[in-house]
């Protein structure tokens, strides 16, 4: 009887939601002004919700009910007290192969595929293994944790003795799943950084850089910095760095701040720019006043100070819909193109400030070729940009997110 309760509240949610903020708040706030809901009732109701938006654009026709039972046969994979009293005659069959139980799905309602899910394969970028991508959407990704410099054993033990299992990806990755939880067991940002394991990855076009440079670049910007995850990648793979971060939103500032300093972050500089507005750094102290000095000698320079620009830019986040499914739910594919513009603007504004020799990294966690591959060849259009390497960096595997990432260097 609970769990069809349950299941009655998970359609009452989700019909109040519009797609708006994250759904993760959405149902903390709800769950905050109905508190008689226990922690079972809301871990069940939560997962209800979350398996009705892994379906993505799959079954729009069916009622919320079926499209909840439908997805949570499709995202368990083995039986389950839920399954079990919603829909019975599935939950025996929870192990089957995907393929096996969408054929059975269909038996049940209309024609559908693991193609429906994710319905733009025409627009994704190269590289990408199209049906893996989709039955990703069914399962959560994993927590990853980036181990600091020096870090590595202390962080280890201490998930070790706190009971936190987790998964060796790499000497400085570790995969955990995604309801750990490890606030009170380890200093996060001091010791371990929370980051995805592709978002991670850039970290090897940071070292290429590195190599590229014979020297490692020693003024960088991360030029879209949010709170601050590739600049923390960047100080640990750069020593020495001087680093300037932007971002069009002040508050996002303020939270890097507080990381810069758990993570013993200390020479840099920040400010707020909307770097999609032309002509929006009109003189170079704004980048960093200790620069506008140096480069004043430096007749026709424009403010060309950095060995490296890291412009992570906003986008449809596709690579990461695995983590926020009700995006993929709510999304439009005219965003794709907004998102292409937009890119395309802060990468032009951004790239007037490398130096010659210096180097541009753009990344995206998005799998859609109009926010990859596209602006590399606008890029690559702007005549002082070289390409030296691209990567698509899948998750699918690892139960982690999908980014992408290009390293130019200027002429
Ligand atoms: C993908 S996030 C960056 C993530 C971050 N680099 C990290 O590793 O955690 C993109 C950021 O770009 C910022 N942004 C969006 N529009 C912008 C604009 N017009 N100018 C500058 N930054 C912008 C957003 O506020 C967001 O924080």
């Amino acid at each position: 009887m609970k769990y069809f309760s349950h299941l009655n509240t998970a359609v009452q949610i989700l019909q109040q939601y519009n797609g708006s903020q994250p759904f993760g708040s959405f149902i903390k706030q709800f769950f905050s002004q109905h508190k008689k809901y226990g922690s079972k009732d809301r871990k069940n109701i939560s997962h209800l919700c979350y398996a009705f938006f892994r379906l993505g654009k799959a079954l729009p026709q069916l009622p919320a009910e079926e499209r909840i039972i439908t997805g949570l046969f499709l995202c368990s994979n083995e039986p389950n007290e839920l399954l079990q009293h919603l829909q019975p005659d599935w939950n025996g069959k929870a192990q089957l192969p995907l393929a096996e139980k969408i054929q059975l799905i269909e038996t049940h309602h209309s024609p559908c595929t693991i193609y429906d899910l994710f319905p733009w394969k025409d627009e994704i970028s190269e590289g990408l293994n199209y049906e893996s991508f989709c039955a990703s959407f069914l399962t959560q990704p994993d927590l990853f944790l980036r181990l600091r410099p020096g870090k590595e054993a202390v962080v280890k033990n201490k998930l070790q003795q706190g009971g936190i299992v987790f998964r060796e990806i790499g000497p400085f990755c570790l995969a955990l799943p995604n309801a750990s939880k490890i606030d009170t067991i380890i200093e996060t940002d001091r010791e371990a950084v929370v980051q995805d394991f592709s978002s991670q990855r850039i970290g090897e076009l940071m070292e290429f850089i590195r190599g590229a440079y014979a020297k490692a670049p020693l003024r960088v910007w991360d030029a879209c910095a949010a709170s601050g995850g590739k600049s923390i990648l960047a100080s640990d793979i750069f020593p020495r760095i001087d680093l300037t971060v932007s971002d069009v939103r002040k508050s996002i500032l303020i939270n890097l701040e507080k990381r810069f300093a758990t993570a013993g972050i200390r020479n840099y500089h920040t400010f707020v720019a909307d770097l999609s507005a032309s002509n929006v750094i009109k003189n170079t102290s704004l980048l960093r006043p200790s620069f506008a000095k140096a480069s004043e000698g430096n007749q026709g320079s424009g403010g060309q100070v950095f060995d490296l620009v890291i412009t992570d830019v906003p986008c449809s986040g596709s690579g990461t819909w695995g983590r926020t499914p009700e995006q993929l739910y709510y999304f439009e594919p005219q965003q794709i193109e907004r998102y292409s513009s937009l890119q395309k603007k802060i990468v032009q504004q951004a790239i007037q400030h490398i130096k010659p020799g210096g180097f541009l990294l753009y990344c995206t966690c998005s799998v859609f070729k109009k926010e990859n591959e596209e602006v590399v060849e606008f890029i690559q259009q702007q005549q002082s940009l070289s390409l030296l390497k691209t990567a698509l960096l899948t998750g699918y595997d690892q139960k982690a997110d999908t980014l992408f990432g290009a390293v130019f260097q200027k002429r």
